[in-house]
């Protein structure tokens, strides 16, 4: 028997104007899974999610959420934190979660007695009688998060949730999206760090400049690259590097290149006979950040790099 993805999209297209926000874009969520939209800023991303939600209607192209083509009308099955933050500053952290749970249908004191389980189990049961407004930027979108969990969704949709919050929060949410997959969750979220998608992620859609240029698991991604030698030679002299593979670039006074086709074999028997030995060697399977060049050039995955380390 197959199962139904918790959602899915075809040709999923948008233009703002003369601006093609999203070109293409084909993704199917797993029941169950935690999938990662991964992309520079600006990629579409933002779009991509608002589409699926049924938010804004794609210009063209198909989508099924919970098994309907009219997303809306699930909105009670959902959870959603949407890049723009906020809640009312003046509220306590527990009645902003039951207030967040009731507007999706959740009854108020039921609201309440989650709320203080959400907080107490991310470590904050402290800030529950807390207002909002004494709450630090990192901790009042956290409980915003559990607000918008409160309700037991099906499927959690999560626009760039990392961003805005420290290491301790963003380990507090690492831990919360597999604790929710654990429950029986499907969890989509959009993300331009690579390190939360590579660690989280059964599957993953890389887009950018609205297309879509990888989707499926990470495993299959890394895999789509050879492995990679990191060799160190006993003796570094001149003739070495032209017994190197033509891609061999120097590292910590050793070279990195992709294992040829035919193995290592032949290239470590030449390496001894040449005396150049073999001082130390590795075999390594390419990063997501690796493949992640590949898809879209070390250009944008460096601007996306330095937009994180901003953020953090
Ligand atoms: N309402 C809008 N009107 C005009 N252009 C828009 C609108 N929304 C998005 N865009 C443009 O569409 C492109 C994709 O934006 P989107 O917000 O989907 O990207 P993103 O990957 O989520 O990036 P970010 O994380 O910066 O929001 C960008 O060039 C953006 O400027």
């Amino acid at each position: 028997m197959t199962v139904e993805p918790a959602l899915s999209a075809t040709a999923l297209v948008k233009n703002f104007g003369s601006k093609r926000a999203v070109n293409g874009v084909d993704i199917s969520v797993p029941r169950g899974s935690i999938y990662g939209i991964l992309g520079p800023n600006g990629a579409g991303k933002t779009t991509t999610l608002r589409m699926l939600l049924g938010i804004i209607d794609p210009d063209s192209g198909d989508r099924e959420l919970l098994g309907t083509t009219r997303p809306r009308t699930a909105s009670n099955r959902i959870g959603y934190l949407p890049e723009e933050r906020g809640l009312y500053p003046g509220m306590k952290a527990r009645e902003a979660i039951a207030f967040m749970g009731a507007l999706r249908g959740l009854p108020w004191a039921e609201g309440r007695s989650r709320a203080d389980l959400l907080l107490a189990d991310a470590g904050l049961g402290h800030a529950a009688n807390d207002k909002i407004k004494k709450l630090s930027k990192g901790m009042a979108q956290f409980v915003q998060l559990l607000g918008s969990i409160v309700h037991r969704p099906e499927l959690i949709v999560l626009d760039e949730p990392f961003s805005g919050l420290d290491p301790v929060n963003q380990e507090r949410l690492e831990a919360l999206i597999l604790a929710e997959r654990d429950r029986g969750a499907t969890i989509l979220f959009s993300t331009h760090v690579m390190g939360h998608a590579e660690r989280l992620c059964d599957r993953l859609a890389i887009i950018a400049s609205g297309r879509l240029r990888y989707e499926g698991s990470v495993g299959e991604a890394r895999a789509t690259m050879p492995m990679q030698a990191h060799y160190t030679p006993r003796d570094n002299g001149e003739a070495l590097a032209a017994l190197l593979p033509a891609d061999a670039v120097r590292e910590n006074g050793g070279y990195v290149f992709n294992v040829p086709d035919s193995g290592m074999e032949a290239l470590l028997a030449m390496l001894l006979e040449s005396g150049h030995g073999i001082a130390g060697l590795s075999l390594e399977r390419p990063s997501l950040h690796d493949v992640f060049v590949k898809l879209v050039g070390e250009e944008t995955v460096e601007r996306m790099e330095s937009e994180a380390e901003e953020a953090a």
